[in-house]
Protein backbone atom coordinates (compact mmCIF):
# COMPACT_ATOMS: atom_id res chain seq x y z
CA UNK A 1 0.00 0.00 0.00
CA UNK A 2 1.78 3.41 -1.20
CA UNK A 3 2.67 5.67 1.89
CA UNK A 4 0.29 8.81 1.71
CA UNK A 5 2.29 11.73 -0.24
CA UNK A 6 3.05 14.81 1.89
CA UNK A 7 0.00 16.78 2.63
CA UNK A 8 0.85 20.21 1.96
CA UNK A 9 1.27 19.15 -1.81
CA UNK A 10 -1.41 21.16 -4.54
CA UNK A 11 -3.97 18.99 -5.79
CA UNK A 12 -2.90 17.19 -9.40
CA UNK A 13 -4.69 17.91 -12.52
CA UNK A 14 -6.29 15.23 -14.06
CA UNK A 15 -7.52 15.07 -17.22
CA UNK A 16 -10.01 11.77 -17.93
CA UNK A 17 -9.80 10.83 -21.12
CA UNK A 18 -12.67 8.69 -22.94
CA UNK A 19 -14.27 8.37 -26.51
CA UNK A 20 -15.67 5.06 -27.77
CA UNK A 21 -13.79 2.06 -28.98
CA UNK A 22 -11.52 2.92 -31.05
CA UNK A 23 -12.04 6.73 -31.43
CA UNK A 24 -8.49 7.22 -31.35
CA UNK A 25 -7.76 8.29 -27.36
CA UNK A 26 -3.97 6.13 -27.35
CA UNK A 27 -3.43 7.73 -30.77
CA UNK A 28 -3.88 11.15 -29.62
CA UNK A 29 -1.78 10.00 -26.24
CA UNK A 30 0.90 8.96 -28.30
CA UNK A 31 0.90 12.16 -30.12
CA UNK A 32 0.63 15.00 -27.19
CA UNK A 33 2.98 13.13 -24.25
CA UNK A 34 5.92 14.62 -26.63
CA UNK A 35 4.91 18.00 -26.45
CA UNK A 36 7.59 19.33 -24.12
CA UNK A 37 4.75 21.52 -21.75
CA UNK A 38 3.57 17.54 -20.97
CA UNK A 39 6.79 16.86 -19.42
CA UNK A 40 5.67 15.63 -15.76
CA UNK A 41 2.63 13.16 -16.85
CA UNK A 42 1.56 10.31 -15.69
CA UNK A 43 -0.77 7.71 -17.60
CA UNK A 44 -3.51 5.54 -15.97
CA UNK A 45 -4.62 3.23 -18.93
CA UNK A 46 -7.51 0.96 -18.35
CA UNK A 47 -8.60 -1.47 -21.06
CA UNK A 48 -10.95 -3.38 -21.72
CA UNK A 49 -9.61 -7.51 -23.01
CA UNK A 50 -7.56 -9.98 -22.13
CA UNK A 51 -4.52 -8.81 -23.69
CA UNK A 52 -3.27 -5.34 -22.63
CA UNK A 53 -1.88 -3.75 -26.03
CA UNK A 54 -2.42 0.21 -25.63
CA UNK A 55 -0.22 0.23 -22.65
CA UNK A 56 3.01 -0.77 -24.63
CA UNK A 57 2.01 2.02 -27.87
CA UNK A 58 1.99 4.57 -25.14
CA UNK A 59 4.21 3.74 -22.44
CA UNK A 60 7.47 5.54 -24.34
CA UNK A 61 5.82 8.70 -24.39
CA UNK A 62 4.91 9.09 -20.97
CA UNK A 63 6.82 9.62 -17.64
CA UNK A 64 5.02 7.12 -16.03
CA UNK A 65 2.18 4.46 -16.77
CA UNK A 66 0.24 2.37 -14.86
CA UNK A 67 -1.92 -0.13 -16.61
CA UNK A 68 -5.78 -1.57 -15.22
CA UNK A 69 -6.13 -4.74 -17.77
CA UNK A 70 -8.40 -6.45 -15.64
CA UNK A 71 -11.67 -4.91 -16.00
CA UNK A 72 -13.29 -1.50 -16.60
CA UNK A 73 -12.69 1.47 -14.33
CA UNK A 74 -16.60 2.59 -14.03
CA UNK A 75 -17.27 -1.19 -12.86
CA UNK A 76 -15.66 -4.04 -12.32
CA UNK A 77 -12.37 -2.62 -11.95
CA UNK A 78 -13.05 0.66 -10.18
CA UNK A 79 -11.42 -0.06 -6.80
CA UNK A 80 -8.25 0.00 -8.62
CA UNK A 81 -8.13 3.71 -9.39
CA UNK A 82 -7.67 5.35 -6.20
CA UNK A 83 -4.24 2.09 -5.81
CA UNK A 84 -3.09 3.21 -9.25
CA UNK A 85 -3.08 7.30 -8.66
CA UNK A 86 -1.70 6.52 -5.39
CA UNK A 87 0.93 4.22 -6.52
CA UNK A 88 1.57 6.93 -9.17
CA UNK A 89 2.33 9.69 -6.40
CA UNK A 90 4.34 7.25 -4.14
CA UNK A 91 6.55 6.25 -7.10
CA UNK A 92 7.55 10.09 -7.84
CA UNK A 93 7.87 11.14 -4.50
CA UNK A 94 10.47 8.22 -4.24
CA UNK A 95 12.09 8.97 -7.32
CA UNK A 96 11.94 12.93 -6.50
CA UNK A 97 9.87 13.47 -9.70
CA UNK A 98 8.18 16.35 -10.26
CA UNK A 99 4.97 14.87 -11.01
CA UNK A 100 2.85 17.20 -12.80
CA UNK A 101 -0.57 16.02 -14.39
CA UNK A 102 -2.40 12.94 -14.85
CA UNK A 103 -4.34 11.92 -17.68
CA UNK A 104 -6.68 8.60 -17.17
CA UNK A 105 -7.45 6.75 -20.42
CA UNK A 106 -10.52 4.76 -19.85
CA UNK A 107 -11.72 1.91 -22.00
CA UNK A 108 -13.92 2.66 -24.99
CA UNK A 109 -17.05 1.35 -23.21
CA UNK A 110 -16.60 3.00 -19.77
CA UNK A 111 -19.34 5.62 -18.43
CA UNK A 112 -17.40 8.79 -17.16
CA UNK A 113 -20.12 9.15 -14.29
CA UNK A 114 -18.73 6.61 -12.20
CA UNK A 115 -15.37 7.59 -12.56
CA UNK A 116 -15.78 11.27 -11.95
CA UNK A 117 -17.94 9.76 -8.84
CA UNK A 118 -14.97 8.22 -7.43
CA UNK A 119 -12.04 10.94 -7.75
CA UNK A 120 -15.01 13.50 -6.24
CA UNK A 121 -15.80 11.07 -3.35
CA UNK A 122 -12.75 9.34 -2.18
CA UNK A 123 -11.23 11.32 0.34
CA UNK A 124 -7.70 10.89 -0.40
CA UNK A 125 -8.32 11.34 -3.92
CA UNK A 126 -10.36 14.52 -3.50
CA UNK A 127 -7.18 16.03 -1.46
CA UNK A 128 -4.53 15.04 -4.02
CA UNK A 129 -5.80 15.40 -7.14
CA UNK A 130 -8.04 18.16 -9.06
CA UNK A 131 -10.29 16.87 -12.15
CA UNK A 132 -9.37 19.47 -14.51
CA UNK A 133 -11.52 18.04 -17.67
CA UNK A 134 -13.45 15.43 -19.15
CA UNK A 135 -12.51 15.20 -23.02
CA UNK A 136 -14.47 12.64 -24.93
CA UNK A 137 -13.18 11.68 -28.69
CA UNK A 138 -15.87 11.02 -31.21
CA UNK A 139 -14.54 9.03 -34.07
CA UNK A 140 -16.38 10.55 -37.22
CA UNK A 141 -16.46 8.15 -39.07
CA UNK A 142 -18.60 6.16 -36.92
CA UNK A 143 -20.27 8.35 -34.82
CA UNK A 144 -23.91 8.13 -36.58
CA UNK A 145 -24.11 3.87 -36.03
CA UNK A 146 -22.24 4.13 -32.57
CA UNK A 147 -24.43 6.70 -31.32
CA UNK A 148 -27.81 4.77 -32.29
CA UNK A 149 -26.40 1.41 -31.29
CA UNK A 150 -24.63 2.21 -27.87
CA UNK A 151 -26.19 4.59 -25.31
CA UNK A 152 -22.49 4.34 -23.32
CA UNK A 153 -21.25 6.63 -26.37
CA UNK A 154 -24.20 9.14 -25.68
CA UNK A 155 -22.91 8.91 -21.88
CA UNK A 156 -19.59 9.68 -22.96
CA UNK A 157 -20.55 13.02 -25.08
CA UNK A 158 -22.62 13.99 -22.51
CA UNK A 159 -20.30 14.14 -19.46
CA UNK A 160 -17.35 15.98 -21.63
CA UNK A 161 -15.99 19.11 -21.04
CA UNK A 162 -14.46 19.04 -24.21
CA UNK A 163 -15.36 16.95 -27.15
CA UNK A 164 -12.52 16.69 -30.21
CA UNK A 165 -13.85 14.91 -33.17
CA UNK A 166 -11.29 12.43 -35.20
CA UNK A 167 -11.40 10.81 -38.14
CA UNK A 168 -12.40 13.99 -40.08
CA UNK A 169 -10.11 12.84 -42.90
CA UNK A 170 -12.64 9.89 -43.67
CA UNK A 171 -15.74 12.04 -44.16
CA UNK A 172 -16.28 14.39 -46.02
CA UNK A 173 -17.21 18.16 -44.86
CA UNK A 174 -20.94 18.15 -44.75
CA UNK A 175 -21.02 14.77 -42.72
CA UNK A 176 -18.41 15.98 -40.30
CA UNK A 177 -20.56 19.47 -40.08
CA UNK A 178 -23.44 17.40 -39.61
CA UNK A 179 -21.60 15.39 -36.72
CA UNK A 180 -20.64 19.01 -34.95
CA UNK A 181 -24.61 20.55 -35.10
CA UNK A 182 -25.50 17.42 -33.52
CA UNK A 183 -22.79 16.84 -30.71
CA UNK A 184 -23.65 20.65 -29.79
CA UNK A 185 -27.86 19.54 -29.44
CA UNK A 186 -26.55 16.66 -27.44
CA UNK A 187 -23.75 18.56 -25.08
CA UNK A 188 -24.52 22.64 -25.39
CA UNK A 189 -21.54 23.41 -22.97
CA UNK A 190 -18.64 21.70 -24.62
CA UNK A 191 -16.28 22.82 -26.58
CA UNK A 192 -16.38 20.94 -30.01
CA UNK A 193 -12.69 20.29 -32.08
CA UNK A 194 -11.61 18.40 -34.81
CA UNK A 195 -8.69 16.52 -33.76
CA UNK A 196 -6.92 14.45 -37.08
CA UNK A 197 -4.84 11.47 -36.13
CA UNK A 198 -4.14 12.42 -32.74
CA UNK A 199 -2.68 15.67 -33.36
CA UNK A 200 -3.71 17.67 -30.41
CA UNK A 201 -2.35 20.53 -28.11
CA UNK A 202 -1.60 20.07 -24.21
CA UNK A 203 -4.30 22.81 -23.70
CA UNK A 204 -6.77 20.89 -25.04
CA UNK A 205 -6.68 18.59 -22.29
CA UNK A 206 -5.13 20.51 -19.63
CA UNK A 207 -6.90 24.13 -20.21
CA UNK A 208 -7.51 24.74 -16.25
CA UNK A 209 -10.60 26.95 -18.03
CA UNK A 210 -13.14 23.83 -17.40
CA UNK A 211 -11.65 22.92 -14.14
CA UNK A 212 -14.24 20.93 -12.57
CA UNK A 213 -15.48 20.98 -8.60
CA UNK A 214 -13.72 19.01 -5.81
CA UNK A 215 -15.72 20.99 -2.49
CA UNK A 216 -18.28 19.77 -1.44
CA UNK A 217 -19.95 22.80 -1.78
CA UNK A 218 -19.03 22.34 -5.86
CA UNK A 219 -20.47 18.88 -5.90
CA UNK A 220 -24.45 19.91 -6.73
CA UNK A 221 -23.19 21.43 -10.02
CA UNK A 222 -21.06 18.74 -11.21
CA UNK A 223 -23.25 15.89 -10.85
CA UNK A 224 -26.46 18.09 -11.80
CA UNK A 225 -24.37 17.84 -15.24
CA UNK A 226 -23.32 14.10 -14.28
CA UNK A 227 -26.50 12.76 -13.68
CA UNK A 228 -28.10 13.62 -17.19
CA UNK A 229 -26.01 10.55 -18.43
CA UNK A 230 -28.66 7.85 -19.44
CA UNK A 231 -26.70 4.95 -17.60
CA UNK A 232 -26.16 7.09 -14.66
CA UNK A 233 -29.30 8.20 -12.99
CA UNK A 234 -28.98 10.77 -10.29
CA UNK A 235 -29.77 8.52 -8.00
CA UNK A 236 -26.66 6.34 -8.62
CA UNK A 237 -24.87 9.18 -8.64
CA UNK A 238 -26.09 11.88 -5.72
CA UNK A 239 -23.40 13.27 -2.95
CA UNK A 240 -24.94 11.24 0.02
CA UNK A 241 -25.73 8.12 -1.73
CA UNK A 242 -23.31 5.16 -1.53
CA UNK A 243 -20.18 4.73 -3.59
CA UNK A 244 -21.52 2.84 -6.63
CA UNK A 245 -21.38 -0.56 -7.17
CA UNK A 246 -19.11 -2.46 -9.71
CA UNK A 247 -21.50 -3.93 -12.50
CA UNK A 248 -20.73 -5.41 -15.41
CA UNK A 249 -20.95 -3.38 -18.75
CA UNK A 250 -24.43 -1.86 -19.49
CA UNK A 251 -23.95 -3.54 -22.65
CA UNK A 252 -24.83 -7.19 -22.09
CA UNK A 253 -24.16 -8.96 -25.20
CA UNK A 254 -20.62 -7.71 -25.55
CA UNK A 255 -17.93 -10.12 -25.51
CA UNK A 256 -14.29 -9.70 -25.30
CA UNK A 257 -11.96 -12.27 -26.61
CA UNK A 258 -8.08 -12.55 -26.90
CA UNK A 259 -6.70 -14.17 -29.43
CA UNK A 260 -2.80 -15.34 -29.36
CA UNK A 261 -0.16 -17.17 -31.89
CA UNK A 262 2.42 -18.11 -30.76
CA UNK A 263 3.93 -18.55 -34.26
CA UNK A 264 4.70 -15.90 -37.15
CA UNK A 265 1.98 -15.89 -39.58
CA UNK A 266 2.85 -16.23 -42.63
CA UNK A 267 2.29 -12.83 -45.32
CA UNK A 268 0.06 -14.58 -47.52
CA UNK A 269 -1.79 -16.11 -44.70
CA UNK A 270 -2.01 -13.04 -42.89
CA UNK A 271 -2.95 -10.81 -46.02
CA UNK A 272 -5.87 -13.71 -46.47
CA UNK A 273 -7.16 -13.68 -43.04
CA UNK A 274 -6.85 -9.75 -43.65
CA UNK A 275 -9.18 -9.89 -46.06
CA UNK A 276 -11.59 -12.25 -44.82
CA UNK A 277 -12.24 -10.33 -41.52
CA UNK A 278 -12.41 -7.29 -43.68
CA UNK A 279 -15.12 -8.33 -45.44
CA UNK A 280 -16.91 -9.38 -42.54
CA UNK A 281 -16.27 -6.20 -40.44
CA UNK A 282 -19.54 -4.21 -39.36
CA UNK A 283 -21.18 -2.53 -36.24
CA UNK A 284 -20.93 -5.91 -34.94
CA UNK A 285 -17.23 -5.69 -34.72
CA UNK A 286 -16.96 -3.17 -32.48
CA UNK A 287 -12.93 -3.36 -31.82
CA UNK A 288 -10.64 -5.40 -32.68
CA UNK A 289 -6.38 -4.43 -32.34
CA UNK A 290 -3.47 -6.00 -31.61
CA UNK A 291 0.38 -6.58 -32.42
CA UNK A 292 1.06 -9.16 -35.54
CA UNK A 293 3.80 -11.20 -35.76
CA UNK A 294 4.38 -11.71 -39.38
CA UNK A 295 7.10 -14.15 -41.15
CA UNK A 296 10.40 -12.48 -42.07
CA UNK A 297 9.68 -9.22 -40.40
CA UNK A 298 11.32 -7.95 -37.40
CA UNK A 299 9.32 -5.78 -36.02
CA UNK A 300 5.75 -6.08 -35.34
CA UNK A 301 2.46 -5.27 -37.05
CA UNK A 302 -0.51 -3.46 -35.33
CA UNK A 303 -3.71 -3.84 -36.63
CA UNK A 304 -6.80 -1.78 -35.72
CA UNK A 305 -10.73 -2.61 -37.08
CA UNK A 306 -13.55 -0.18 -35.63
CA UNK A 307 -16.58 -1.10 -36.75
CA UNK A 308 -16.84 -0.73 -40.41
CA UNK A 309 -13.38 0.89 -40.80
CA UNK A 310 -10.50 -1.41 -40.91
CA UNK A 311 -7.50 1.14 -40.54
CA UNK A 312 -4.20 0.60 -43.25
CA UNK A 313 -1.90 -1.54 -40.90
CA UNK A 314 1.06 0.14 -39.62
CA UNK A 315 4.55 -1.36 -38.41
CA UNK A 316 6.07 -0.26 -34.74
CA UNK A 317 9.60 0.61 -35.13
CA UNK A 318 9.97 -2.20 -32.22
CA UNK A 319 8.57 -5.13 -30.55
CA UNK A 320 7.56 -3.49 -26.96
CA UNK A 321 8.56 -6.32 -25.05
CA UNK A 322 10.21 -9.40 -25.22
CA UNK A 323 7.00 -10.99 -25.90
CA UNK A 324 6.95 -11.67 -29.67
CA UNK A 325 3.76 -13.36 -30.07
CA UNK A 326 0.43 -12.37 -31.85
CA UNK A 327 -1.36 -10.82 -29.74
CA UNK A 328 -5.11 -9.58 -30.72
CA UNK A 329 -8.17 -8.40 -28.79
CA UNK A 330 -11.61 -8.60 -29.94
CA UNK A 331 -14.80 -6.67 -28.95
CA UNK A 332 -17.75 -7.51 -30.69
CA UNK A 333 -21.56 -7.96 -30.63
CA UNK A 334 -23.22 -11.50 -31.29
CA UNK A 335 -21.08 -14.38 -32.59
CA UNK A 336 -17.45 -13.35 -33.41
CA UNK A 337 -16.15 -15.07 -31.16
CA UNK A 338 -17.08 -18.63 -33.27
CA UNK A 339 -16.32 -16.76 -36.91
CA UNK A 340 -12.68 -16.04 -35.29
CA UNK A 341 -12.30 -18.99 -33.96
CA UNK A 342 -13.31 -20.88 -37.22
CA UNK A 343 -10.88 -18.92 -39.46
CA UNK A 344 -8.49 -20.29 -36.92
CA UNK A 345 -8.95 -23.73 -38.05
CA UNK A 346 -9.06 -22.67 -41.38
CA UNK A 347 -5.27 -20.92 -40.96
CA UNK A 348 -4.54 -24.25 -39.11
CA UNK A 349 -5.47 -26.39 -41.95
CA UNK A 350 -3.59 -24.67 -44.14
CA UNK A 351 -0.54 -24.83 -41.84
CA UNK A 352 -0.28 -26.30 -38.69
CA UNK A 353 1.12 -24.29 -36.12
CA UNK A 354 0.29 -23.93 -32.51
CA UNK A 355 -2.49 -21.88 -31.59
CA UNK A 356 -3.95 -20.27 -27.73
CA UNK A 357 -6.96 -18.56 -27.26
CA UNK A 358 -5.67 -17.21 -23.52
CA UNK A 359 -2.80 -15.21 -22.76
CA UNK A 360 0.36 -17.28 -20.77
N1 LIG B 1 -7.79 8.15 -40.53
C1 LIG B 1 -7.66 8.39 -39.22
N2 LIG B 1 -7.36 7.38 -38.39
C2 LIG B 1 -7.24 7.66 -37.07
C3 LIG B 1 -7.41 8.97 -36.54
N3 LIG B 1 -7.23 8.89 -35.18
C4 LIG B 1 -6.96 7.60 -34.90
N4 LIG B 1 -6.95 6.84 -36.04
C5 LIG B 1 -6.75 5.40 -36.17
O1 LIG B 1 -7.81 4.73 -35.49
C6 LIG B 1 -7.38 3.47 -35.00
C7 LIG B 1 -7.76 3.34 -33.54
O2 LIG B 1 -7.03 4.33 -32.81
P1 LIG B 1 -6.67 4.16 -31.25
O3 LIG B 1 -5.90 5.37 -30.88
O4 LIG B 1 -6.08 2.85 -30.99
O5 LIG B 1 -8.13 4.21 -30.64
P2 LIG B 1 -8.52 4.04 -29.09
O6 LIG B 1 -9.64 4.97 -28.84
O7 LIG B 1 -7.32 4.16 -28.22
O8 LIG B 1 -9.04 2.53 -29.10
P3 LIG B 1 -9.56 1.66 -27.84
O9 LIG B 1 -8.55 1.86 -26.74
O10 LIG B 1 -9.60 0.27 -28.35
O11 LIG B 1 -10.92 2.16 -27.50
C8 LIG B 1 -5.87 3.42 -35.26
O12 LIG B 1 -5.65 2.68 -36.44
C9 LIG B 1 -5.48 4.88 -35.47
O13 LIG B 1 -4.36 5.04 -36.33
C10 LIG B 1 -7.75 10.04 -37.44
O14 LIG B 1 -7.96 11.21 -37.08
N5 LIG B 1 -7.84 9.68 -38.77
Amino acid sequence: MPESPAPHAPPLPVCLLTGFLGAGKSTLLNFVLRHPQMAGTAVVINEYGSVGIDHHLVESASDDTELIADGCLCCTASGQLAESLLALLERARRRQFHLRRIIIETTGLAEPGPILSQLLRHETLRERFVVDSVVTLVDASNAAATLADHDIAVSQITAADRLLVTKTDLVDAAAARQLQYRLAEMNPDAVIEHVVAGTAQPAQLFSGAHRRATSGADFGSLFAKVGQIRFAPAARLSPSGPLINPRPPSEQDIQTFGLILDEPLPESTFNSWLAFLRTLCGPTLLRMKGLVNIQGRNVPTVLHGVQQTFHPPQTLPAWPDEDRRTRLVFITRGWWQDIVGSTLEWLRARKPRSVTDQPA
